[in-house]
């Protein structure tokens, strides 16, 4: 469960007073979700007719430095027409406040529900989606660069180091090899632009196959506009331990981001190594916090393993069935 800060309900109240939003009517933690705390918190509203927010407060890996970056990222895609929540601002104009000692954001309520097993329909909405995000993002003037690039696996892995056999043996000398391998075949001359880069299922809202909003974009940063497709290939067309590839949901994620934007032939051509990235960044990052997280901590970590399995899937597929033809 993602609620590593406990705030009590008083001191919501009196945080919701700097707002135009009502007096608190409930506030209940979260459970999904693995980066930061989250509160769905009701209220009377502004007009007192009742409304819904949803209160952030950001942990470990959200730098507050870069909020300024998610902020503007989401006036824009949202004044494009991109399904994406407002961060709100106090009668003072303040989007970024301190709650509980730390950093703290409230945040626009977008119905729907995230899909668990998507079907073909829902795959296909999620590409359109990707391929509107890529559109909207065009002109947007911010930057951010990745951390969880290349380099950025390569210091990850070295972190891990031994500890990476005490999950699978081998896996220490895998992870080296792909990352050799990697070194020899990233791409580095693809177009690149702001992207989600964690787009998975629980971050698209839905009611039934239409999107109702995307969220979660603190992992968003300039990179490989074609490696956020791989990175949502490698989140939806799979088991949910990686052991099954769903070829009928990756034909349709492929269609519906070819309708709203498309892969040039050289993205297309390169969209083997970018999900073998994209399975080896998820990979190293879940196996970064398997080792590093207590294992009475609260939060479920997630298993690194279903990434290999889907690293092995990239590493010997036709490259031709990952998108269908
Ligand atoms: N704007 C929103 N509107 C509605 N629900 C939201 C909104 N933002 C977050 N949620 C809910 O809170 C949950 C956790 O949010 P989020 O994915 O941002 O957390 P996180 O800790 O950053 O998670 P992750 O592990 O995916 O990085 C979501 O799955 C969703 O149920
Ligand atoms: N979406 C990530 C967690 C947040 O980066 C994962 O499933 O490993």
């Amino acid at each position: 469960m993602a609620v590593y800060t406990h705030v009590p309900a008083e001191e919501i109240d009196a945080f919701l007073t700097r707002y135009d939003a009502g007096r608190l009517v409930s506030a209940k933690g979260i459970a999904e979700g693995v980066e930061n705390s989250n509160y769905l918190l009701e209220t009377t509203g502004p007009d007192g007719s009742g409304h819904r927010y949803i209160l952030t407060l950001y942990e470990k890996r959200v730098d507050e430095g870069d909020l300024p970056f998610f902020m503007d990222l989401l006036d824009h895609l949202g004044a494009r027409g991109c399904k994406v929540p407002r961060f709100i601002a106090d009668r003072e104009g303040k989007r970024l406040q301190q709650l509980a000692g730390r950093p703290a954001c409230l945040i626009e309520f977008l119905t729907g529900i995230s899909v668990t097993e998507p079907t073909p329909g829902q795959a296909r909405a999620a590409g359109e989606a990707l391929g509107a995000l890529h559109r909207a993002a065009e002109g947007f003037a911010g930057s951010r660069r990745n951390a969880l690039d290349l380099p950025g696996w390569h210091g990850l892995a070295a972190k891990c180091g031994d500890d990476f056999d005490t999950i699978a043996p081998g896996l220490g000398r895998r992870v080296a090899e792909e990352l050799a391998f990697l070194d020899t075949h990233w791409p580095g001359d693809l177009p690149r632009s702001v992207i989600h880069a964690d787009l998975f299922p629980d971050n698209v809202l839905m009611l039934g196959e239409e999107v109702t909003g995307l969220i979660d974009f603190y992992f968003s940063c300039t990179d490989i506009r074609a490696y956020d497709l791989a990175v949502t290939h490698s989140a939806w067309c799979f088991s949910h331990d990686g052991g099954a590839f769903f070829a009928e949901r990756a034909a349709a994620l492929g269609a519906g981001y070819e309708a709203a934007h498309g892969l040039s032939p050289e993205e297309r051509a390169a969209f083997p190594v970018l999900c073998r990235g994209s399975a080896l960044r998820f990979l190293l990052t879940r196996a970064y916090d398997w080792i590093n997280t207590p294992a009475d901590a609260l939060v479920t970590r997630k298993d690194p393993l279903a990434f290999l399995r889907r690293l092995d899937f990239y590493a010997k597929a036709d490259p031709a069935e990952l998108l269908g033809a």
